[in-house]
């Protein structure tokens, strides 16, 4: 599904044309927070492993990836949503876009900035926005503290975000996007394994693996002796009539 009004970036790598195997697994995640946190960043860390410094303010891209996850194969889609204040003047219009987002995705990043207060206490209301929209589900969602790396101009404790986490029951990770790929990384392969795990349990059946064989042609042994059995049912029954 595309999500109307977003733009799609497609840092694609191709699905491997093989004979006999399909990819089976569609994991889509949605990253959301305030301006300037570094939802973009984060993503394309992930991606491509460069940090890169600026980006023109996200009006919603979204990235598609095919990622090993543990041995499992899995289409990722990531949809960056564009970070929202509550005074700007395209408010609705931002939240309408992410309101689309998170009715479409089954993971979630809520990610704050440790030096920008208003960004982690848009958290609360993000998180009871998903809630609300899935009210059944256990969708899982992590909390991330980023820019870890400017400790001078912190204004989030961390000890604020596990607080919030315990109470609203999800994980908590601070993380420089700058400096560690391998935080980035580590965050976003959880969440795929949540999701992943979470779609098994939802299809109600264990799907024995990331990919399912293709259906192989009629084995005509067996429909022969399907066949002679039908006929010799049909002669029983005729010398019975
Ligand atoms: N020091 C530092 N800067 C970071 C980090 N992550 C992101 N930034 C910077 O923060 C700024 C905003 O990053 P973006 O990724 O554009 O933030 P965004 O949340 O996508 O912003 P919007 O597009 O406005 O929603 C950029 O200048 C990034 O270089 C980090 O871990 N450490």
């Amino acid at each position: 599904m595309r999500l109307p009004n977003m733009s799609t970036n497609f840092l694609l790598t191709p699905i491997p044309e093989s004979s006999d195997q399909v990819i089976s697994k569609d994991v889509k995640l949605a990253i959301l927070g305030s301006s300037s946190v570094g939802k973009t960043a984060m993503t394309v860390r992930y991606l491509t492993k460069r940090f890169i410094g600026d980006y023109e303010p996200n009006t919603g891209n979204l990235y598609s990836r095919l990622v090993n996850n543990e041995g499992e194969q899995l289409f990722l889609q990531i949809q960056d949503t564009p970070g929202y204040t509550q005074v700007q003047e395209d408010f609705f219009q931002v939240m309408d876009s992410i309101s689309k987002c998170v009715q479409w995705a089954e993971g979630f990043l809520l990610v704050y900035s440790i030096t920008d207060y208003a960004s982690y206490q848009a958290i609360r209301p993000l998180y009871q926005h998903i809630r609300k929209a899935h009210p059944d589900a256990k969708i899982p969602i992590v909390i991330v503290g980023n820019k870890g790396d400017l400790l001078h101009a912190r204004q989030v404790p961390a000890n604020e975000g596990i607080q919030l986490a315990n109470e609203l029951g999800s994980i908590f990770v601070e993380i420089s996007t700058s400096e560690s790929f391998q935080d980035v990384s580590d965050v976003f392969q959880h969440l795929c394994k949540e999701v992943s795990k979470l779609n098994l349990h939802c299809n109600g059946e264990r799907r024995r693996a990331s990919v399912i064989p293709r259906p192989r042609s009629p084995n005509m042994q067996d429909l022969k002796r399907r066949f002679k059995q039908a006929l010799s049912s049909k002669a029983k029954s005729a010398s019975l009539g």
